[in-house]
Protein backbone atom coordinates (compact mmCIF):
# COMPACT_ATOMS: atom_id res chain seq x y z
CA UNK A 1 0.00 0.00 0.00
CA UNK A 2 1.28 3.21 -0.58
CA UNK A 3 2.47 5.49 2.00
CA UNK A 4 -0.11 8.65 2.05
CA UNK A 5 -3.55 5.62 1.98
CA UNK A 6 -5.62 5.11 5.20
CA UNK A 7 -5.76 1.37 5.83
CA UNK A 8 -8.76 1.12 3.39
CA UNK A 9 -8.24 -1.47 0.47
CA UNK A 10 -10.56 -0.18 -1.76
CA UNK A 11 -11.75 3.78 -1.12
CA UNK A 12 -14.63 5.18 -2.97
CA UNK A 13 -16.04 8.67 -2.62
CA UNK A 14 -19.17 10.19 -4.15
CA UNK A 15 -18.90 7.24 -7.03
CA UNK A 16 -21.46 8.21 -9.22
CA UNK A 17 -22.13 6.89 -13.18
CA UNK A 18 -25.32 7.47 -15.74
CA UNK A 19 -25.46 5.69 -18.59
CA UNK A 20 -27.01 7.34 -21.42
CA UNK A 21 -29.62 4.75 -22.96
CA UNK A 22 -30.19 5.31 -26.79
CA UNK A 23 -33.46 6.16 -27.72
CA UNK A 24 -34.68 7.45 -23.94
CA UNK A 25 -34.69 10.98 -22.86
CA UNK A 26 -33.82 10.27 -19.33
CA UNK A 27 -30.45 8.96 -18.59
CA UNK A 28 -29.93 5.74 -16.52
CA UNK A 29 -28.52 6.74 -13.11
CA UNK A 30 -26.72 3.60 -12.31
CA UNK A 31 -24.86 4.93 -9.01
CA UNK A 32 -26.27 8.00 -7.27
CA UNK A 33 -23.22 8.98 -4.92
CA UNK A 34 -21.76 6.03 -3.58
CA UNK A 35 -18.81 6.43 -0.99
CA UNK A 36 -17.50 3.50 1.41
CA UNK A 37 -14.51 1.96 2.25
CA UNK A 38 -13.34 -1.26 2.16
CA UNK A 39 -10.62 -2.42 5.39
CA UNK A 40 -7.94 -3.71 4.55
CA UNK A 41 -7.85 -7.25 5.25
CA UNK A 42 -11.48 -7.81 5.59
CA UNK A 43 -13.67 -9.90 3.44
CA UNK A 44 -16.31 -7.31 2.01
CA UNK A 45 -19.75 -8.34 1.14
CA UNK A 46 -21.45 -5.57 -1.57
CA UNK A 47 -24.91 -7.04 -1.61
CA UNK A 48 -28.06 -5.57 -3.33
CA UNK A 49 -30.84 -6.64 -5.60
CA UNK A 50 -30.88 -7.11 -9.67
CA UNK A 51 -29.71 -4.24 -11.46
CA UNK A 52 -28.80 -2.69 -8.51
CA UNK A 53 -25.61 -1.46 -9.45
CA UNK A 54 -22.92 -3.45 -8.47
CA UNK A 55 -21.58 -4.51 -11.60
CA UNK A 56 -21.29 -1.13 -12.39
CA UNK A 57 -19.46 -0.44 -9.28
CA UNK A 58 -16.96 -3.20 -9.51
CA UNK A 59 -16.59 -2.44 -13.91
CA UNK A 60 -15.78 1.21 -12.54
CA UNK A 61 -12.60 -0.34 -10.16
CA UNK A 62 -11.58 -2.87 -13.19
CA UNK A 63 -11.29 0.25 -15.39
CA UNK A 64 -14.32 -1.68 -17.57
CA UNK A 65 -16.68 1.54 -17.09
CA UNK A 66 -15.83 5.28 -16.80
CA UNK A 67 -17.73 6.78 -13.94
CA UNK A 68 -19.12 10.30 -14.13
CA UNK A 69 -18.55 11.29 -10.91
CA UNK A 70 -16.64 10.62 -7.66
CA UNK A 71 -13.11 9.13 -6.92
CA UNK A 72 -12.16 6.01 -6.54
CA UNK A 73 -8.27 4.26 -5.15
CA UNK A 74 -7.73 0.99 -4.98
CA UNK A 75 -4.68 0.37 -2.06
CA UNK A 76 -4.23 3.84 -2.61
CA UNK A 77 -4.28 4.24 -6.15
CA UNK A 78 -6.59 6.65 -7.63
CA UNK A 79 -7.80 4.86 -10.76
CA UNK A 80 -7.58 8.02 -12.55
CA UNK A 81 -4.29 9.49 -11.58
CA UNK A 82 -2.59 5.94 -10.92
CA UNK A 83 -4.46 3.70 -13.23
CA UNK A 84 -1.89 1.21 -14.05
CA UNK A 85 -0.87 0.47 -10.37
CA UNK A 86 -5.17 0.09 -9.22
CA UNK A 87 -5.18 -2.09 -12.24
CA UNK A 88 -2.03 -4.28 -10.87
CA UNK A 89 -3.73 -4.08 -6.90
CA UNK A 90 -6.82 -5.60 -7.99
CA UNK A 91 -8.06 -8.80 -9.37
CA UNK A 92 -11.68 -9.20 -10.35
CA UNK A 93 -13.81 -12.67 -11.18
CA UNK A 94 -16.59 -11.47 -13.34
CA UNK A 95 -19.68 -13.22 -13.60
CA UNK A 96 -19.05 -14.68 -16.85
CA UNK A 97 -16.50 -17.13 -17.60
CA UNK A 98 -14.36 -15.86 -19.71
CA UNK A 99 -10.95 -17.50 -21.44
CA UNK A 100 -10.35 -19.42 -24.67
CA UNK A 101 -11.74 -23.08 -24.71
CA UNK A 102 -8.76 -24.54 -26.80
CA UNK A 103 -6.52 -23.20 -23.77
CA UNK A 104 -5.31 -25.66 -21.22
CA UNK A 105 -5.30 -24.35 -17.33
CA UNK A 106 -2.03 -24.43 -17.08
CA UNK A 107 -1.27 -22.01 -20.57
CA UNK A 108 -4.83 -19.82 -19.60
CA UNK A 109 -2.76 -18.63 -16.54
CA UNK A 110 0.35 -18.26 -18.43
CA UNK A 111 -0.81 -15.80 -20.80
CA UNK A 112 -2.70 -14.01 -18.03
CA UNK A 113 0.38 -13.97 -15.87
CA UNK A 114 2.49 -12.41 -19.73
CA UNK A 115 -0.54 -10.20 -19.69
CA UNK A 116 0.34 -8.54 -16.41
CA UNK A 117 3.75 -8.40 -17.18
CA UNK A 118 4.45 -11.02 -14.63
CA UNK A 119 8.10 -12.47 -15.38
CA UNK A 120 8.47 -16.02 -15.95
CA UNK A 121 10.38 -17.06 -12.40
CA UNK A 122 7.81 -15.26 -10.58
CA UNK A 123 4.91 -17.07 -11.71
CA UNK A 124 3.00 -19.43 -9.98
CA UNK A 125 0.55 -21.33 -12.30
CA UNK A 126 0.58 -24.55 -11.04
CA UNK A 127 0.60 -23.22 -7.03
CA UNK A 128 -2.65 -21.43 -8.03
CA UNK A 129 -4.43 -24.44 -9.84
CA UNK A 130 -3.36 -26.53 -6.34
CA UNK A 131 -4.90 -23.79 -4.72
CA UNK A 132 -7.99 -24.59 -6.85
CA UNK A 133 -8.20 -28.28 -6.70
CA UNK A 134 -6.90 -27.85 -10.55
CA UNK A 135 -3.79 -29.52 -10.53
CA UNK A 136 -4.91 -32.61 -12.17
CA UNK A 137 -6.79 -30.91 -15.05
CA UNK A 138 -3.25 -28.85 -15.87
CA UNK A 139 -3.12 -29.63 -19.46
CA UNK A 140 -6.83 -30.44 -19.89
CA UNK A 141 -8.80 -28.17 -22.57
CA UNK A 142 -10.79 -25.23 -21.23
CA UNK A 143 -13.75 -26.89 -22.91
CA UNK A 144 -13.71 -29.78 -20.85
CA UNK A 145 -14.31 -28.56 -18.05
CA UNK A 146 -17.15 -28.47 -16.02
CA UNK A 147 -19.02 -25.23 -14.99
CA UNK A 148 -17.65 -24.98 -11.32
CA UNK A 149 -13.96 -25.66 -12.42
CA UNK A 150 -14.06 -23.09 -15.33
CA UNK A 151 -15.23 -20.84 -11.96
CA UNK A 152 -12.16 -21.75 -9.98
CA UNK A 153 -10.34 -21.29 -13.03
CA UNK A 154 -11.45 -18.11 -12.79
CA UNK A 155 -10.93 -17.61 -9.28
CA UNK A 156 -7.10 -18.76 -10.31
CA UNK A 157 -6.84 -16.73 -13.32
CA UNK A 158 -7.86 -13.45 -10.94
CA UNK A 159 -4.21 -14.30 -9.13
CA UNK A 160 -1.84 -14.65 -11.21
CA UNK A 161 -0.51 -11.17 -10.74
CA UNK A 162 -0.33 -11.76 -6.33
CA UNK A 163 -2.82 -8.61 -6.33
CA UNK A 164 -3.48 -7.56 -2.48
CA UNK A 165 -7.32 -7.30 -3.33
CA UNK A 166 -9.42 -9.54 -5.08
CA UNK A 167 -13.05 -9.11 -5.96
CA UNK A 168 -15.91 -12.28 -6.54
CA UNK A 169 -19.03 -10.82 -8.39
CA UNK A 170 -21.62 -13.25 -7.73
CA UNK A 171 -18.75 -16.60 -8.02
CA UNK A 172 -21.32 -18.77 -7.21
CA UNK A 173 -24.30 -18.03 -8.84
CA UNK A 174 -25.71 -21.51 -10.11
CA UNK A 175 -22.38 -23.53 -8.26
CA UNK A 176 -23.29 -26.71 -6.39
CA UNK A 177 -23.48 -26.28 -2.64
CA UNK A 178 -20.45 -28.70 -2.12
CA UNK A 179 -18.30 -26.72 -4.93
CA UNK A 180 -19.38 -23.43 -3.04
CA UNK A 181 -17.79 -24.60 -0.05
CA UNK A 182 -14.24 -25.10 -1.56
CA UNK A 183 -14.54 -22.00 -3.40
CA UNK A 184 -14.95 -20.41 0.06
CA UNK A 185 -12.75 -22.27 2.11
CA UNK A 186 -10.13 -21.05 -0.89
CA UNK A 187 -11.07 -17.05 -0.02
CA UNK A 188 -10.89 -18.03 3.29
CA UNK A 189 -7.44 -19.14 3.01
CA UNK A 190 -6.68 -16.24 0.68
CA UNK A 191 -7.77 -13.39 3.20
CA UNK A 192 -5.99 -15.29 6.00
CA UNK A 193 -3.20 -14.93 3.75
CA UNK A 194 -3.60 -11.60 3.82
CA UNK A 195 -5.64 -11.02 0.66
CA UNK A 196 -8.50 -8.31 1.04
CA UNK A 197 -11.95 -9.80 -0.53
CA UNK A 198 -14.82 -7.92 -1.89
CA UNK A 199 -17.93 -10.68 -2.79
CA UNK A 200 -21.21 -9.86 -4.28
CA UNK A 201 -23.71 -12.24 -3.48
CA UNK A 202 -27.13 -13.36 -3.31
CA UNK A 203 -26.87 -15.83 -0.93
CA UNK A 204 -27.39 -13.89 2.36
CA UNK A 205 -26.19 -17.10 4.92
CA UNK A 206 -22.92 -16.74 2.43
CA UNK A 207 -22.42 -13.26 2.91
CA UNK A 208 -23.06 -13.87 7.36
CA UNK A 209 -20.99 -16.73 7.58
CA UNK A 210 -17.84 -14.96 5.29
CA UNK A 211 -18.22 -11.24 5.43
CA UNK A 212 -16.70 -9.04 8.45
CA UNK A 213 -18.74 -5.95 6.66
CA UNK A 214 -21.59 -5.68 4.25
CA UNK A 215 -23.00 -2.94 2.54
CA UNK A 216 -25.93 -2.96 0.55
CA UNK A 217 -26.55 -0.85 -2.61
CA UNK A 218 -30.37 -0.19 -3.64
CA UNK A 219 -31.21 1.62 -6.69
CA UNK A 220 -27.18 3.00 -7.24
CA UNK A 221 -27.65 4.20 -3.75
CA UNK A 222 -25.71 2.32 -0.49
CA UNK A 223 -28.19 1.93 1.87
CA UNK A 224 -26.27 0.15 4.32
CA UNK A 225 -22.36 0.11 5.29
CA UNK A 226 -21.62 -2.38 8.54
CA UNK A 227 -20.00 -5.15 10.34
CA UNK A 228 -22.01 -7.95 9.77
CA UNK A 229 -22.79 -8.79 13.37
CA UNK A 230 -24.05 -5.10 13.57
CA UNK A 231 -26.47 -6.34 10.57
CA UNK A 232 -27.79 -9.29 11.78
CA UNK A 233 -27.96 -7.91 15.47
CA UNK A 234 -30.90 -5.54 13.22
CA UNK A 235 -32.73 -9.14 12.98
CA UNK A 236 -32.46 -9.14 16.92
CA UNK A 237 -35.60 -6.76 16.63
CA UNK A 238 -39.11 -8.87 16.32
CA UNK A 239 -42.31 -7.53 14.73
CA UNK A 240 -46.00 -7.80 16.70
CA UNK A 241 -48.72 -7.14 14.58
CA UNK A 242 -51.49 -6.49 17.17
CA UNK A 243 -55.41 -6.28 16.35
CA UNK A 244 -57.02 -3.61 18.96
CA UNK A 245 -60.65 -3.54 19.80
CA UNK A 246 -61.15 0.20 18.77
CA UNK A 247 -60.54 2.41 16.13
CA UNK A 248 -57.56 4.58 16.22
CA UNK A 249 -56.19 7.85 14.50
CA UNK A 250 -52.41 7.52 16.00
CA UNK A 251 -50.53 4.94 17.35
CA UNK A 252 -49.95 5.06 21.25
CA UNK A 253 -46.29 5.29 22.07
CA UNK A 254 -44.66 2.97 24.83
CA UNK A 255 -40.84 2.79 25.77
CA UNK A 256 -40.37 -0.70 25.33
CA UNK A 257 -41.36 -0.09 21.04
CA UNK A 258 -38.39 0.63 19.13
CA UNK A 259 -40.70 1.73 16.11
CA UNK A 260 -44.56 1.27 15.80
CA UNK A 261 -47.11 1.68 13.56
CA UNK A 262 -50.81 2.03 13.16
CA UNK A 263 -52.02 0.15 9.74
CA UNK A 264 -55.47 1.02 8.63
CA UNK A 265 -57.18 1.75 12.07
CA UNK A 266 -57.12 -1.44 14.71
CA UNK A 267 -53.71 -3.07 13.70
CA UNK A 268 -50.90 -1.96 15.72
CA UNK A 269 -47.38 -3.06 13.99
CA UNK A 270 -44.90 -2.98 16.91
CA UNK A 271 -41.46 -3.63 16.09
CA UNK A 272 -39.18 -4.67 19.65
CA UNK A 273 -35.20 -5.93 20.38
CA UNK A 274 -36.13 -9.06 21.84
CA UNK A 275 -32.98 -8.86 23.86
CA UNK A 276 -34.58 -6.09 25.40
CA UNK A 277 -37.97 -6.80 26.17
CA UNK A 278 -40.48 -9.78 25.58
CA UNK A 279 -43.57 -9.95 23.63
CA UNK A 280 -45.61 -10.03 27.13
CA UNK A 281 -43.84 -6.75 28.05
CA UNK A 282 -44.88 -5.21 24.66
CA UNK A 283 -48.72 -6.44 24.59
CA UNK A 284 -48.49 -5.20 28.72
CA UNK A 285 -47.96 -1.88 27.33
CA UNK A 286 -50.37 -1.98 25.16
CA UNK A 287 -53.43 -2.97 27.49
CA UNK A 288 -51.89 -0.06 29.62
CA UNK A 289 -52.68 2.41 26.86
CA UNK A 290 -56.26 1.27 28.20
CA UNK A 291 -56.89 -0.70 24.61
CA UNK A 292 -58.00 -4.21 24.72
CA UNK A 293 -55.65 -6.92 22.69
CA UNK A 294 -58.12 -8.64 19.93
CA UNK A 295 -55.61 -11.07 17.78
CA UNK A 296 -51.81 -11.04 17.96
CA UNK A 297 -49.17 -12.32 15.29
CA UNK A 298 -45.62 -12.17 15.58
CA UNK A 299 -42.72 -12.55 12.45
CA UNK A 300 -39.07 -13.54 13.58
CA UNK A 301 -36.88 -11.86 10.99
CA UNK A 302 -33.62 -13.29 9.99
CA UNK A 303 -30.98 -11.16 7.61
CA UNK A 304 -33.02 -11.67 4.67
CA UNK A 305 -35.71 -9.87 6.10
CA UNK A 306 -33.16 -7.04 7.32
CA UNK A 307 -32.03 -6.93 3.64
CA UNK A 308 -35.52 -7.13 2.49
CA UNK A 309 -36.59 -4.27 4.64
CA UNK A 310 -33.64 -1.92 3.38
CA UNK A 311 -33.97 -2.40 -0.15
CA UNK A 312 -37.65 -2.02 0.16
CA UNK A 313 -37.44 1.00 2.01
CA UNK A 314 -34.98 2.37 -0.32
N1 LIG B 1 -24.42 -0.23 -20.52
C1 LIG B 1 -25.54 0.15 -19.91
N2 LIG B 1 -26.39 1.02 -20.50
C2 LIG B 1 -27.52 1.42 -19.88
N3 LIG B 1 -27.91 1.00 -18.65
C3 LIG B 1 -27.11 0.13 -18.02
C4 LIG B 1 -25.89 -0.35 -18.60
N4 LIG B 1 -25.31 -1.21 -17.72
C5 LIG B 1 -26.12 -1.28 -16.66
N5 LIG B 1 -27.20 -0.46 -16.83
C6 LIG B 1 -28.30 -0.25 -15.87
O1 LIG B 1 -27.76 0.24 -14.67
C7 LIG B 1 -28.39 -0.36 -13.53
C8 LIG B 1 -27.34 -1.06 -12.68
O2 LIG B 1 -26.89 -2.22 -13.37
P1 LIG B 1 -25.77 -3.22 -12.78
O3 LIG B 1 -25.49 -4.26 -13.81
O4 LIG B 1 -24.64 -2.42 -12.28
O5 LIG B 1 -26.56 -3.85 -11.55
P2 LIG B 1 -26.18 -5.10 -10.64
O6 LIG B 1 -26.45 -4.69 -9.25
O7 LIG B 1 -24.83 -5.57 -10.95
O8 LIG B 1 -27.23 -6.19 -11.09
P3 LIG B 1 -27.04 -7.76 -11.30
O9 LIG B 1 -26.96 -8.34 -9.91
O10 LIG B 1 -28.27 -8.13 -12.02
O11 LIG B 1 -25.79 -7.94 -12.10
C9 LIG B 1 -29.45 -1.27 -14.08
O12 LIG B 1 -30.66 -0.58 -14.09
C10 LIG B 1 -28.99 -1.56 -15.50
O13 LIG B 1 -30.10 -1.80 -16.34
Amino acid sequence: MTSDSSSAAISIQGLCKTYQVKGQAEDKRALDDVSFDVPAGSIFGLLGPNGAGKSTLINILAGLVNKTGGQASIWGFDIDAHPRNAKASIGIVNQEITFDPFFTPIETLEIQAGLYGVPKRERRSMELLRAVHLDDKANAYARTLSGGMKRRLMVAKAMVHAPPVLVLDEPTAGVDIELRQQLWAYVRELNQAGVTVVLTTHYLEEAEELCDRIAIINHGRLIANQPTRELVGMAQEKVVSVTIDRDLTQAPAAACFEKIALKGTRVLEITYRKNKVNAGEVLAAIADNGLGIVDVSTKEPDLEDVFLHLTRAG
